[in-house]
């Protein structure tokens, strides 16, 4: 067997069903070391490891990577230069000012500038959404800090039941690919993730020549389905049967949010066939499913709206694309965030005089 310490370095930060997943599949490769930051669960993950049951790998009982962190500060001081840093938690721009992507991968991207002047650091956002990578690329030089920044799509399903325990149900499809499409470093990097992470039979994994299209197509799923269920709290078949005559959640609100979708990404010169509205409505009309911000607004966390759906109404604003129903979940929905905001201590609502007093960004 290989020195692992010899291999390429890879970080996961978010420990939750993807993230765990993510580190398993590249573990479970052997071609890199793979490092995971655990902050809630560290004292339990670090003592007795993960306890998971996999459709993809199966039964796990103290599975660990080859290290666990509990911060990332803690991981940058470890002196390791990681080549990849690979972020699988939800992108929540009108969340804490802390938890911003950039800022979470700041210490990891000084400390690779620190010690490996030259050397490309990759970071790769496994993430939802719509212009993610922009927040990475207006806080970092991308020369000055050698960095890539890749995107990865994945569709799986994958959830912490309990601490340190978790449960694949839904197989691992992942697609990465480089944001900027003419960096060639940048295509490499996300073709020799693509190696070191796809085990063959068990999970798939394939290169994304065109991160834009792929990124708008997914959100024609997101930005209806996710938006919608998070609204109502139920399961995408619930949805779809509990509307009018088990018709109006499709015809009045899946499908007019999708063909809005479609013509945004058009002015973008993104070119989504009218099939996939079909394609994506069917997806999951039959499996008792929860997309990811219907669950986050259930247990009382902050949702992925801006990403999902602020952002693509910002480029329909500017380009002139009516989005009415796209608009009308938004702003039901920055409601409901409101309420998930205020929870956080993030907005504070003053009742005697019955007005919002403050919006305070916690540091
Ligand atoms: C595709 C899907 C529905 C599951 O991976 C998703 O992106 C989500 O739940 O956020």
């Amino acid at each position: 067997m290989s020195d692992s310490s010899q291999l390429p370095k890879i970080i996961v930060i978010g420990a939750g069903g993807v993230g765990v997943i993510g580190a398993l599949s590249l573990y479970y490769k052997g071609l890199s070391n793979v490092s995971l930051v655990i902050r809630s669960d560290y004292d339990l993950v670090d003592k007795r490891g993960y306890k998971i049951t996999s459709c993809d790998y199966g039964q796990f009982e103290n599975w660990k990577p080859h290290h666990v962190y509990r911060t990332v500060e803690d991981a940058s001081e470890s002196g390791q230069f990681f080549d990849y840093i690979v972020v699988t938690t939800k992108n929540i721009p009108d969340g804490p000012a802390h938890s911003a992507v950039s800022q979470v991968i700041r210490p990891l991207i000084d400390n690779n500038h620190k010690l490996g002047e030259g050397c490309q650091t990759n970071v790769l956002l496994m993430q939802n959404g719509i212009d993610i990578e922009k927040e990475i690329w207006n806080l970092f030089d991308r020369k000055q800090y050698h960095l890539n920044v890749l995107s990865g799509i994945q569709l799986i399903g994958s959830t912490k039941v309990a601490p340190g325990v978790i449960d694949q149900v839904g197989r691992d499809n992942l697609i990465v690919g480089a944001f900027e499409r003419e960096n060639k470093d940048a295509i490499n990097a996300a073709k020799k993730f693509v190696e070191l992470y796809h085990n063959e039979g068990k999970n798939c994994a394939e290169f994304d020549e065109n991160v834009r299209y792929s990124r708008w197509k997914k959100l024609l799923y997101n930005a209806a389905i996710n938006t919608t269920t998070a609204l109502v709290g139920l399961d995408v078949p619930r949805c779809l049967e509990f509307g009018v005559d088990r018709k109006s959640t499709e015809e009045n609100i899946f499908k007019p949010a999708m063909r809005e979708i479609v013509a945004i990404a058009a002015t973008e010169n993104v070119l989504l066939d009218e099939s996939l509205i079909t394609f994506f409505v069917e997806i999951t009309r039959h499996i008792m499913f929860k997309p990811s911000m219907c669950v986050d607004h259930e247990k009382g966390q902050l949702m992925e709206l801006e990403v999902i759906l602020g952002n693509p109404l910002k480029i329909a604003k500017n380009n002139g694309v009516q989005t009415p129903v796209l608009s009308m979940l938004y702003y039901l929905l920055v409601v409901a965030q409101g309420r998930l905001r205020e929870k956080n201590g993030l907005l504070k609502f003053d009742e005697s005089k019955a007005e919002l007093v403050d919006s305070v960004q916690s540091l």
